[in-house]
């Protein structure tokens, strides 16, 4: 199958599965990542989840550009359908770590751009590659690169589609861990079972405070996060939290 998934310990693992086209995305791969994606974001089990690539080489180059038609009907008809291809599928409040293997190219590079946090195997390798082959990173690689790291590099990147790799991507912040790559799914195991034991809503408040938040100015956004705590302050799980504190236990959160 182009791309696996599982479920473990309120933990969605999701394995784009095509080692030997570099993992990139044909049409079948993009259609069941839309399906993954909507029911990461609604089954109330699943509380964050890993994004990775089979194999030492890649995570993903992104779109196949050899199993990939041109489509067969306009632009208008499919964006006034269905909005942009994958990447709102992605937008939820439950958290994304993307495990990066190995290349991040185009597409692929704009799905962890699109993830909360992003690690990397030392061999790893970083690039927006589109204008290299006629197109655009268009779903989200120009809007997001630019606010991820230092405008004059993700420009480099973008005009150019040169390659960075792990260590440059660590030192310019795309990247918050590199590890080698026998240790990159232990480490994001480790980032997700912590984020699992959290309480869920207070996970997806502080997402939220934080995406929302980017795009306000400072003293709205923080109107809107007093906002957010207050309404996490009636929760179940927050009188459980005080609660396991002061008895000296582990919480048991049930996201209510
Ligand atoms: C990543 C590489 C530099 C690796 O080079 P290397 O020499 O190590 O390995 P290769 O021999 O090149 O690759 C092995 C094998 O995999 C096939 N492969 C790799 N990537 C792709 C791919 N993207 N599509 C199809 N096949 C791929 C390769 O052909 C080999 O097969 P074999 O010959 O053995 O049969 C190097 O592979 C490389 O440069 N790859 C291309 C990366 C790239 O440019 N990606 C960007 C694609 S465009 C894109 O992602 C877009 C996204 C998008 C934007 C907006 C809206 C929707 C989508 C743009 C778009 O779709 O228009």
């Amino acid at each position: 199958m182009g791309v696996e998934f599982k479920k473990e310990d309120h933990v969605a693992y999701i394995t784009l599965n095509r080692p030997k086209a570099m993992n990139s995305l044909d049409p079948e791969s993009y259609d069941r990542l839309i399906n993954i994606w909507n029911e990461v974001k609604t089954d109330p089990d699943i509380r964050v989840s890993v994004l990775t690539g089979t194999g030492e080489k890649a995570f993903s180059t992104g779109t196949d550009m050899k199993k990939t038609p041109p489509p067969k009907e306009c632009m208008a008809a499919s964006y006034l359908r269905d909005g942009q291809p994958l990447i709102p599928h992605m937008k939820m409040w439950k958290p994304i770590i993307a495990a990066i293997n190995g290349f991040a190219i185009g597409g692929g590079l704009e799905m962890a751009l699109a993830c909360d946090i992003r690690i990397a195997s030392s061999n790893a390798k970083f690039a927006l590659t589109e204008s290299k082959v006629a197109s655009l990173a268009g779903l989200n690689g120009t809007q997001c690169l630019p606010r991820a790291i230092p405008q004059a590099i993700a420009m480099k990147m973008i005009l150019t589609g040169e390659m960075i790799d792990a260590q440059e991507a660590y030192r310019i912040g795309l990247i918050s861990d590199v590890v080698e790559p026998d240790e990159l799914m232990n480490l994001a195991k480790q980032y997700a079972e912590k984020i699992a034991v959290n309480a869920p809503l207070s996970v997806k408040a502080a997402k939220q405070a934080v995406m929302m938040g980017l795009d306000m100015p400072l003293d709205h956004g923080i109107a809107y996060a007093h906002l957010l705590w207050g309404i996490l302050r009636d929760t179940e799980d927050r009188k459980e939290g005080f609660r396991a504190f002061s008895e000296k236990r582990a919480p048991e959160y049930k996201g209510i």
